[in-house]
């Protein structure tokens, strides 16, 4: 099936989307898990860490919940595969420096970057919505088996800036910091809730099925449906 849109941007997320779910969960988190607890005892002054530590703290409800205690709820928020922003903050550190040392290189489903290259060469102004962090979508695009994609993308969001991806309002917040009208943005995604939360707020919305996704089986409830980036052709006009 070919979907067609006119619109000024494509805001995308990864997990599911650009990329497989199943690299993530096998290949970064265990590379996360293992360098927690050096994170914690090792760079707990780091502003990042700090704020990070808070909300775990927080979320625990315990104020003085100590290393050993932070890094039980990190992992097991890892066994549920639950998108704590503490979490993903953290993970964003140790998965930056990773990528940077040349432990890590990501993960693309073919038809993605061919078509991200696309897109952006007929104006078309592409952003990142992810629970990965900002640190951690940069060191996606920067790291990716094609080389550096970052200058394909003009804007990274994140539970942290946008606020969680299932309320309407983070996507009129994403709205207003790139000045684009919501019924200009399209946004892909592999899960129904933040498809529904886009369109609440204006948006477009394809979702993306990809057999073998954790969302492949439930669907995408009633919005529009793709297998690949290849059957949506995004245009914009000027008029
Ligand atoms: C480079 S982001 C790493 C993937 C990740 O941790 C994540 O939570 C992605 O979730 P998404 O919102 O992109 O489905
Ligand atoms: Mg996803």
């Amino acid at each position: 099936m070919s979907l067609s849109y006119d619109v000024d941007a494509v805001v995308l997320d990864i997990e599911g989307t650009t990329s497989a779910t199943g690299f993530v969960v096998d290949v970064l988190y265990p590379y996360s898990r293992s360098r927690f607890g050096a994170l914690l005892s090792q760079r707990g002054g780091d502003p990042d860490v700090q704020r990070a530590v808070a909300q775990v703290r927080e979320e625990l409800g315990d104020p003085h919940a100590d290393a050993a205690a932070v890094e039980k709820a990190l992992n097991s928020w890892l066994d549920e595969d639950r998108k704590a922003t503490p979490l993903k903050t953290l993970q964003g550190i140790i998965w930056s420096e990773g990528f940077a040392r040349g432990d890590l290189v990501s993960h693309f489903y073919d038809d993605v970057v061919p078509r991200l290259r696309a897109w952006h060469a007929a104006g078309l102004r592409l952003y990142v919505y992810s629970s990965g962090s900002v640190a951690a979508q940069r060191a996606w695009f920067t790291n990716s088996p094609e080389g550096d994609l970052t200058s394909l993308v003009s804007g990274l969001y994140d539970t942290e800036n946008a606020g969680p991806k299932q309320e309407p309002e983070s996507y009129r917040r994403i709205a207003e910091a790139t000045g684009v009208a919501p019924s200009r943005l399209l946004f892909l995604s592999d899960r129904p809730g933040e498809l529904d939360a886009a369109r609440a707020a204006g948006w477009h919305a394809v979702g993306i099925r990809r057999p073998g996704e954790p969302y492949y089986e439930q669907g995408v409830g009633d919005h529009a449906q793709a297998g690949t980036f290849d059957e949506i052709t995004v245009s914009r006009s000027t008029a």
